[in-house]
């Protein structure tokens, strides 16, 4: 029996192409350098998903977020199954406050600190950032610091932004 979990990753860049990463502070992926996101909660969708989690974790507001993948995560000999919903945004306000979960820093997008970032990051990031449909990774961890089996693609499906208001 496996057990889904669906879960928000959200990228920030700002004016000047910069990325906003936070340093998860605790639970899993403590020490690591992420997006912002979480668990979708009963009774919210996808996408309001997404929004709280920005704001929950570095204060910011955002007024439309554009889906731009899907990453999904099978560990060996554990039955939880990730499904990450990834979006970016630009269009967002407030101002990036350290919070319980999150240290937020600005990063050049050429100083993103992969190796202290997931272990697929820096495989299914470029496809990020060069525009273009939505892709699709599939990933295939043993514990949590090993890919046995990985995948990314890109899809049919172009980059939809939606209005958070
Ligand atoms: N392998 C990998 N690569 C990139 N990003 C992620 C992973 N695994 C992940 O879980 N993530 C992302 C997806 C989410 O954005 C976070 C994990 O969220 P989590 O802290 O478990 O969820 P919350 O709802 O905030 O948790 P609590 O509030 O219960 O602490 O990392």
């Amino acid at each position: 029996m496996s057990s889904r979990k669906v879960l928000t990753l959200t990228l920030v860049r700002n004016s000047v192409g910069d990325i906003l990463l936070g340093l998860k502070k605790r639970g899993f992926g403590e020490g690591k350098w992420n997006g912002f996101g979480g668990k979708v909660e009963p009774g919210e969708s996808i996408l309001q998903g997404a929004a709280r989690e920005l704001t929950e974790e570095c204060g910011l507001k955002a007024h439309s977020l554009t889906k731009v993948g899907l990453l999904d995560f099978d560990f060996i000999d554990d039955p939880m199954r990730l499904e990450v919903h990834v979006f970016c945004t630009s269009d967002y306000s407030g101002t990036v406050i350290e919070t319980e979960e999150m240290k937020p820093k600005w990063y050049k997008v050429e100083d993103i600190p992969f190796h202290e970032m997931w272990l697929d990051d820096p495989i299914w990031f470029s496809w990020y950032l060069k525009g273009g449909p939505q892709f699709k990774g599939y990933f295939l961890y043993k514990g949590l610091d090993k890919i046995v089996e990985q995948e990314v693609k890109s899809t049919d499906v172009p980059r939809e932004t939606t209005s958070c208001t």
